[in-house]
């Protein structure tokens, strides 16, 4: 059984003893955000109005993984020495049925997930994900349920001919289940983001975090919709860890659940924005069709109208031929007739006051059509606020205040994990009642010029994090310049959101990476058909180096076991998966092509004891897969891990602190003179000299009989079986440096590795 996660004075993830671990995995799976049954991945076309009619009858049973499959998938991430799962499932999944009316099948099936992950060799510490982006699959993302729509009283049919949303099913062409028109001229590269600006996500969003303020006329069933939406969607969850609890409980005991995360990625809908009649000129996305919020209310009315247009250049965004949209009748709200079925249908009783067929913000006198054509913004600052930090310290700390209290009513040991919107400082909870101490604070972290670009640029960065927060009074104070500094820029953005979320929360709370991760589809997805994976392995290790350097835990986005190299993640034309089946044949090519280097002569080989768990050393506490079957100097040794399937697997496998006897201080590994260097500062206890501290050192770049070790004090076991080297060192500040000994290089340049090894050492 996993031991119990504790925090420790200074935010770090710990054991009992106050001995530092590393918390380190992946999100599984994306296909959470499709349904399995039918399978509706978002290159289904929409043909007719089934994709609507019947969304109340989806299942997604067999996503996040098929259940046969899950030993597999697990022993897998073993492999690259994880022990964390981030498991992201999505409202819709449970509640698609209508309000109140929950697939216990799924939930079932989803117990069952967790059951044969924590039976798969001492299993994975696991937290829960309500996951969503940009509200719904029907408004061109994941999450909620179609019905949420309804409730708001749109008419999701409509968004494609009143840019309400932008669906990626609707560029699917029927005939040829292919993308229609040119990828950048029909759904560009990472549009779907876009849908946060458009009148669907950006409605949902206010009325669920603000619509007691902005939408007093908006009540069902005698509560506002606030409520509403916040009510359900807290109840589904809970529900879910009801359930979970009733039937397996002991993954709870066991350690398993450790956690669950607030929203994914919540965001402020209109709250704040100060002009209705122009694009925010601090928008950093501008894709595609943009209209201002105030053309989109009109879009959403059925008027024509002409509204600007973004392409992505060399330089940014920049602003096209302005495109005329006409709806042709059509409005993004229900008519009297639908919305009366509707509501009939969930047993809705909407206010009076509320009139169907009508934008809910011209309801509420925000613009309104004077003489029978001519649209008037009455309000244009309607939605603004004094100051930018309104929304997250009022709106977003009320509903978090109801998920915290629900959650701690449940369980009071399990970490609840607060997500702020993205790249944004959480709230000022300090010495609030809803901050405890088995509380972690979440940050996602994206490169924008990757992102966006889908390539690494080795000679210009952007500070994204610095941009997103306006840390500059001129965006081009923003550019780095140079592979190096561009690195080092990364490293910095971590470091910063991390003490920006400790000076809003406190020292005391962990910073925890719940979603880091880069697009594999890079450079016109080349490495396809080359198998050259350098510019995926340089953005994953750029951000490798970031996150060790300042000890941080991470789920990578993502690890996706039905990805393919056409349809990627097989939503919205993403492809950030680490693990492809379509990968598996490159990765044996690769090696047939690479024989594996001779061992080097005994007379340099480094001195190091190496041990198995049969020879009678401790087992290491990590949930590393033992591989004790392996011939380790064997070339086919690799295969048998099966790592196949990995992309860019050189920057993925990672050598990294599992426990540290002390403090972490620092951590850096070169991936290209294959070195690993960590600083610590050792516990002074009475233990001190039986109490390791545990380096995962995977063989994948370091051959166990061509380790050189270099450290400040102490001597080290390396045990084969889990690929982790056990370091007893003193107390105060150490350090070790771990090499690789290739034949053609010696390891540390101008270094005499007889001089660099303790006597302690002995070659085994
Ligand atoms: C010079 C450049 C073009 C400057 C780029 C500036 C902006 C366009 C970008 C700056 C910050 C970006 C946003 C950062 C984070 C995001 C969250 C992300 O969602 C999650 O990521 C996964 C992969 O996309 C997804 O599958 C998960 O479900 C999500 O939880 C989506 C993108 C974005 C909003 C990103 C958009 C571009 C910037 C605003």
């Amino acid at each position: 059984m996993p031991a119990k996660i504790h925090i420790s004075a200074d935010g770090q993830f710990c054991d009992k003893d106050g001995n530092e671990i590393q918390l380190r995995g992946v999100n599984l799976d994306p296909s959470v955000k499709i349904p399995a049954k039918p399978f509706l991945s978002t290159h289904a076309p929409i043909e007719n109005d089934t994709f609507f009619e019947d969304a109340d009858k989806v299942s997604f049973i067999n996503h996040p993984l098929v259940l046969d499959d899950i030993e597999q998938h697990i022993i897998r991430l073993k492999s690259l020495g994880y022990n964390t799962i981030r498991l992201p499932f999505t409202w819709e999944s449970l509640e698609h049925a209508g309000p109140g009316q929950y697939d216990f099948d799924y939930m079932d099936y989803i117990v069952e997930v967790l059951t044969r992950i924590n039976s798969v060799q001492q299993g994975m510490y696991i937290y829960l994900d309500p996951h969503q982006d940009v509200w719904s699959r029907f408004s061109g993302g994941s999450g909620a349920p179609l019905w949420t729509l309804y409730c708001a009283g749109f008419q999701p049919a409509n968004f494609l001919a009143t840019d309400a949303a932008i669906l990626h099913n609707y560029y699917i062409d029927p005939k040829t289940g292919r993308e229609v028109g040119k990828d950048e001229e029909s759904y560009p590269k990472m549009v779907w983001p876009t849908n946060y600006f458009k009148l669907a996500c950006q409605t949902m969003f206010t009325l669920f975090f603000g619509g007691k303020q902005y939408a007093p006329k908006c009540t069902i069933n005698g509560e506002n919709i606030q409520d509403y939406l916040q009510g359900r969607f807290n109840d589904a969850i809970m529900t879910l860890c009801a359930r979970i609890k009733e039937k397996a409980p002991e993954l709870f005991e066991s350690n398993c659940i450790i956690g669950l995360e607030s929203m994914n990625e919540p965001n402020c809908g209109y709250i704040g924005e100060t002009n209705l009649d122009v694009i925010p000129k601090e928008r950093n996305l501008k894709l595609g069709k943009t209209p201002t919020a105030f053309q989109s209310f009109m879009l959403g009315e059925g008027i024509e109208c002409t509204i600007d247009q973004y392409k992505r250049t060399f330089f940014g965004f920049s602003k096209g031929k302005p495109c005329t949209i006409n709806p042709k009748g059509k409005k993004a709200w229900l008519s009297a007739e639908e919305r009366d079925a509707i509501d009939a249908k969930y047993n809705w009783e909407r206010n009076p006051e509320w009139k169907p067929d009508t934008c809910i913000w011209k309801l509420h006198g925000v613009w309104e059509i004077q003489n029978g054509k001519r649209p008037v913004l009455l309000k244009p600052n309607y939605f603004s606020q004094p100051d930018a930090t309104v929304f997250i310290n009022n709106h977003f700390v009320d509903y978090y205040t109801g998920i915290y209290n629900k959650f701690r009513e449940f369980d009071q040991e399990l970490f609840i994990i607060i997500q702020p919107p993205v790249m944004k400082p959480p709230p000022n909870l300090q010495n609030s009642k809803i901050l405890d101490n088995r509380t972690i604070c979440a940050c996602h972290f994206y490169d924008g010029m990757t992102l966006m670009y889908k390539t690494w640029n080795k000679r210009i960065g952007i500070d994204t994090y610095g941009l997103v927060n306006k840390k500059y009074s001129n965006p081009a104070f923003a550019v780095v310049l140079g592979e190096n500094n561009i690195r080092k820029c990364i490293r910095k953005q971590l470091s910063e959101m991390q003490k920006d979320t400790k000076s809003m929360l406190g020292k005391k709370v962990p910073v925890f990476f719940t979603e880091i991760g880069i697009p594999f589809d890079m450079d016109d997805k080349k490495a396809y058909i080359t198998n050259d994976y350098s510019s995926q392995t340089a953005a994953l290790d750029a951000l490798g180096f970031a996150l060790e350097g300042s000890n941080l835990s991470y789920t990578l986005w993502c690890y996706c076991s039905i990805n393919s190299h056409i349809w990627g993640d097989n939503w919205n034309n993403e492809d950030f998966s680490i693990w492809s089946p379509d990968d598996k044949p490159l990765y044996h090519d690769t090696r047939a092509r690479t024989p594996t280097p001779e061992p080097s002569p005994a007379s340099t080989v480094a001195s190091v004891s190496t041990s198995t768990s049969k020879s009678g050393s401790s087992q290491p506490p990590s949930f590393i897969k033992p591989d004790n079957q392996l011939d380790l100097d064997s070339p086919s040794c690799t295969l048998k891990s099966d790592l196949s399937g990995f992309r860019a697997l050189d920057a993925i496998m990672r050598p990294f602190p599992i426990k540290i006897h002390g403090r972490f201080e620092f951590a850096e590994f070169n991936l290209c003179n294959k070195s690993y260097l960590l600083k610590l500062v050792g516990k002074t206890t009475p233990e001190q000299i039986t109490v390791p501290t545990y380096i995962f050192i995977p063989r994948h770049h370091f051959t166990p009989s061509r380790l050189s070790i270099r450290s400040s004090s102490g001597h080290y076991t390396y045990n084969t079986d889990y690929q982790v080297l056990e370091w007893f060192h003193e107390p105060g500040h150490q350090f070790i440096e771990i090499c690789a000994k290739s034949k053609s290089r010696p390891n540390t340049p101008g270094s005499d590795t007889s001089n660099d090894l303790p006597a302690e050492c002995v070659i085994s």
